[in-house]
This record gives structure tokens, sequence and C-alpha cells, in this order.
């Protein structure tokens, strides 16, 4: 069955989750573009801890900001590269929008993924790339990875991060608000996307 989908998030879809709150989803007036990359490689997934800006101190994706001219997958390249010094062909994976009570722009975000990569991981002023494992349970792999660090991650990450691992194509959209100084979901919706 297929559900309404959120304002700003589009396809056809079918809720795999939602939360928070019952307040109507926030207004936005404009729409940034914005991507984020994700390395596979067996059951391992590259992710990067944020030294500088938006979402310091967690780690997420490769990306930033489609540049005037560029289209998604070319700024996904490039910002690939920029952060981590590597190339991938990338795979549109899914679509995560959000709002925040802070701002009236609405972001929308490409998310990629990407094996088979070339060049030497490399830290960058701005990310720290790191592997960790996303086998169940937690099983360590033999090079002793951790599992990925969902609480330094943003807290929607745990909603569509395991449709990224289990190649779901997917979307959603997640509304902030700020909480005690704090910008937290407030309220929530993803889905998988139908043939
Ligand atoms: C709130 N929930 C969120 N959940 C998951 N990912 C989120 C996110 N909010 C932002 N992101 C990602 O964080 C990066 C910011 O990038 P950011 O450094 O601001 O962009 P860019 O490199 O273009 O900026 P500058 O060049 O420094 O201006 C970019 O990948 C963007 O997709």
């Amino acid at each position: 069955m297929s559900t309404s989908n959120p304002p700003g998030v589009e396809g056809h879809l079918e809720e795999v989750s939602r939360g928070g709150n019952s307040a109507e989803w926030l207004p936005y007036s404009q729409v940034k573009q914005y991507t984020n990359t994700f390395i596979f490689r067996d059951h391992e997934i590259l992710l990067g801890l944020k030294k500088r800006g938006f979402g310091t101190g967690k780690y997420n994706g490769f990306g930033g900001k489609v540049e005037p001219g560029e289209s998604s997958l070319q700024a996904a390249t490039r910002e690939l590269e920029e952060e981590a010094g590597i190339r991938a062909a990338l795979e549109l994976a899914g679509v995560f929008f959000f709002v925040s009570d802070k701002e009236d722009k609405a972001f929308h975000i490409d998310i990629y993924r990407g094996e088979n990569f070339t060049g030497l991981i490399t830290e960058t002023d701005e990310m720290r790339p790191q592997w960790f494992s996303f086998r169940e349970a937690h099983i360590q792999t033999p090079e002793q990875l951790p599992p990925i660090p969902f609480h330094q991650m943003w807290e929607t990450d745990p909603y569509w991060i395991p449709l990224l691992v289990n190649r779901q194509p997917f979307a959603g959209r997640a509304d902030f608000r700020t909480q005690g100084g704090k910008l937290l979901p407030s309220k929530w919706w993803f889905g998988t996307v139908l043939p």
C-alpha cells in the first residue's frame, strides 16, 4: 500500500516508519540541494567525522551543497574527492528532505552509494574518514571494526541508514526543532520506493 508522502517528498512510496508529534509539517519557502555519499566494501561502510561547520563532531557520509551549474551526481563526485580523497562510480540510493524551525530553507539531500573506489582514503580539513562494520549483532570483522556509531550521528540516521545498507531505495522527511539549544527531530516519515 502506498501512503501519502509528506510535502517535499516525491515518488511512489510505502511507509516504513514515522514518528514524532502531530503538528503540521513545517513550511518552507526555498529548497537547497545537497549530496551525501557512502562508500561500501563487504560488510563495511565508510563514514567521516565532520571536523568543522554544520554537524561538527558527528559521523556522516561525504557531501555538501550542489553548486550552480553542477548536477547532483557531479557535486557528489566532487565532494567525495574533496573530503575523502577518492573517486567512485556512484548510484542514487535515496533522498532525505529536512526542514528546521531555524530557517525557512528546506534541505533536499540526494544520498549516494558507491563501491570500488580509486585513490587513497585521506583525512582532510573537513572530514576524518573511518570504516565501520554493519554486520548483524555487531559481530566484529577480523579487522575489529566498531559498529556504525549511531549515538554520534544525526538523530534521524537510524531510520534511513538501514535502508541504505540493505539497498532499498528510499525517501523521507524530518522536521527539526530547537529544543534546549539543540536541533532535534520533532516529526519524521520514511518510505521505500515501490516499483
Ligand atoms: C539534519 N540531518 C542531516 N542528516 C544527514 N545528513 C545531513 C543532515 N544535515 C546535513 N547533512 C549533510 O551534512 C553535510 C553538510 O555539508 P556542509 O559542510 O554544510 O556543505 P558544504 O561542504 O557544501 O559547505 P561549505 O563548502 O563548508 O560551505 C552534507 O553532506 C549534508 O548532506
